[in-house]
């Protein structure tokens, strides 16, 4: 195994501070998002959502932002899968960007639910057909026996919906994350980084304050 111990990053940048802060996190977001962008980080809308259930035992995974506002931050997955059933039973979730490559990292928390099913099938409608397959063949997060099980099932839906559209399946869709928390936190020398958080008041403003690192 390589020494992990000597890894060791220094991060220059030039630093976070507070009068370089838009007041709304969602602002702040996009600021940093279209750097990302402009960086060409490698999938900058890739985030790790982490979800809780009744048992108490996070979990953890990536998927991919499709869309935010200043209502919340949207993704698309199977309503079936083990993060859907951690969102049944408890939609308090957190999200992480890791933009690396920026030295910075995002935060949120806050109450997931699940879109329209009107704005779903938008969205779903303007998948590749070899997605839309996809959501068909996946029994997401189930166990399955081999690769060709899955292949056999792709044949199969591929040759049950080859004329027209490919229907909108009942099971996958998109969810929403609305946040009461963001951290946004910029890497700095000798491990004097700076992280300010935003926590959403009861009059819908946001307390700005910074962290120690
Ligand atoms: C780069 C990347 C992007 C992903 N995007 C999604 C996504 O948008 N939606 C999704 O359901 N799964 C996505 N996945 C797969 C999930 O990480 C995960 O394996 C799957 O959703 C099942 O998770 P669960 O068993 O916790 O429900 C992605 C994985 C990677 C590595």
């Amino acid at each position: 195994m390589p020494d992990l111990s000597k890894m060791r990053q220094e991060y220059v940048s030039k630093g976070l501070h507070k009068e370089d802060l838009e007041i709304n996190p969602f602002k702040q977001f996009e600021k940093w998002f279209n750097q990302a962008l402009e960086a060409e980080l490698i999938e900058p809308n890739a985030f790790t959502l982490s979800t809780v259930g009744l048992d108490l035992k996070p979990s953890q995974r990536t998927v991919l932002l499709k869309m935010y506002d200043e209502k919340g931050f949207v993704f698309f997955s199977n309503y079936k899968s083990k993060k859907s059933h951690h969102i049944d039973e408890n939609p308090n979730v957190s999200a992480h960007f890791a933009w690396l490559g920026l030295e910075r990292q995002v935060r949120i928390e806050g109450k997931i639910s699940k879109i329209s099913k009107t704005a779903s099938m938008k969205y779903f409608l303007s998948r590749p057909k070899g997605s839309q397959l996809g959501a068909w063949v996946s029994h997401q997060s189930q166990v399955v026996n081999s690769r060709s099980v899955l292949e056999s099932k792709f044949d199969e839906m591929r040759k049950k919906f080859s004329k027209g559209e490919i229907p909108f399946p009942s099971f996958w869709g998109g969810y929403q994350i609305v946040p009461t928390y963001f951290e946004f936190w910029q890497g700095g020398l000798n491990r004097l980084h700076d992280r300010f958080i935003y926590e959403l008041k009861d009059d819908e403003t946001w307390d700005i304050n910074r962290l120690e690192p």
